[in-house]
């Protein structure tokens, strides 16, 4: 197969950030993707539903000239989130989901959730109204190891809270284990699990055999190869709950190759190149555009995208630029480390 083409995807996770960052990246993500789920770990973080509105705002006056793109807004689930203010977000269509972050989990998490029980109504209204709920799936136990902390978070929190909570509709972000893969597989189709493009790609010893790869870290860390490979099955299997959430998060590079390196990868610009490679790999191109296209939008109950892209692959290997300018410092591309032959051609 040389040339394949899909529906238009959609990213149902991705970080844009604000400010001059916001513009530098959002025409990477915008040139082959519709519509984004856009995580809301701001400083200050997009809280309220006038927050919410604001960013959307700041993000559509970003888009360049002839670019279309439709930021698909969220809010960031604190100890103090009025489950009305949630409620009006949601009918008025502003606001597709909210995000929970355990408090210290992640990049700029320090406003998340200490005390699930602070949380009970919102998830109560939430699960009323249908809204999902997005999850950064990681205990912050200091005691639990680092590369543990996503399967004790299903035990411990995730599957409580789903218990206390019927019907509330909740997505896994980024999922890292075949734990994760084993536990979604199991539910009902109330539950769904994003997959980025780098936790195909790598599993741990790329961050940390042969010397230190800042490039590479990100939260949930890459964990050892059977999860990377489970990730893989589930990823092509064409299973409707798992579907693309790249978690492209950019940070300045001086900020990752640093003393205490940022976690995130940057793959909004080559995401959809590599994922043809992966599902190549697999032998499930078939099954590509389910997994980018089709199962996110049909979760989150939104019409597929009627625009198509076209993907081809060349003898040559394709090009991406290493890092990209913006004018918070550069960004390095997502480098999977062996050559890519497809692209996106239109
Ligand atoms: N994934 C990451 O490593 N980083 C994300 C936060 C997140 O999604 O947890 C970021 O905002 O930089
Ligand atoms: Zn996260
Ligand atoms: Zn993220």
């Amino acid at each position: 197969m040389t040339q394949i083409t899909l529906r238009r995807p959609d990213d149902m996770h991705l970080h844009l950030r604000d400010g001059a960052m916001l513009k530098a990246v959002l025409p990477e993500t915008a040139r082959h993707f519709a519509r984004a789920i856009i995580m809301p770990n701001l400083v200050p973080p997009v809280v309220t539903a006038r927050d919410a509105a604001a960013y959307r705002e700041r993000i559509l006056a970003a888009l360049p000239e002839g670019m279309a793109f439709e930021p698909l807004m969220t809010l960031y689930l604190t100890e103090a989130t009025d489950p009305a203010d949630v409620a009006v977000a949601h009918a008025s269509g502003l606001v597709k989901a909210v995000k929970l972050y355990p408090a210290g989990a992640t990049t700029n998490s320090a406003s998340g959730v200490r005390d699930f029980d602070k949380v009970r109504g919102v998830l109560e209204t939430m699960a009323e109204i249908g809204l999902p709920l997005c999850v950064h799936g990681e205990v912050t136990d200091s005691a639990i190891d680092i590369f543990d902390r996503e399967a004790v978070f299903i035990d411990r929190v995730l599957d409580p809270i789903r218990r206390a909570t019927p019907g509330l509709r909740v997505v896994m972000e980024h999922i890292t284990t075949k734990d994760g893969v084993d536990y979604a597989s199991a539910q009902g189709d109330d539950l769904a699990a994003t997959i980025t493009t780098h936790h195909l790609i790598i599993n741990r010893n790329h961050i940390l055999a042969g010397g230190i790869k800042p490039h590479y870290y990100c939260l949930p860390v890459a964990k050892r190869e059977e999860h990377r490979l489970a990730l893989r099955a589930a990823a092509t299997s064409g299973a409707a709950r798992f579907f693309l959430g790249t978690d492209s998060a950019p940070h300045p590079d001086a900020l990752k190759e640093h003393a205490c390196g940022c976690a995130g990868c940057f793959t909004a610009t080559n995401t959809m190149a590599l994922l043809a490679h992966v599902f190549e790999e697999e032998g499930a191109m078939d099954r590509l555009e389910t997994f980018t296209s089709l199962s996110g939008a049909a979760f989150y109950g939104l019409p597929a995208n009627e625009d198509r892209i076209t993907l081809e692959k060349t003898d040559r290997p394709a090009s991406f630029p290493a890092k990209i300018d913006t004018g918070a410092g550069t960004v390095t591309v997502f480098d999977p480390g062996f050559p890519v032959h497809w692209s996106v051609s239109c």
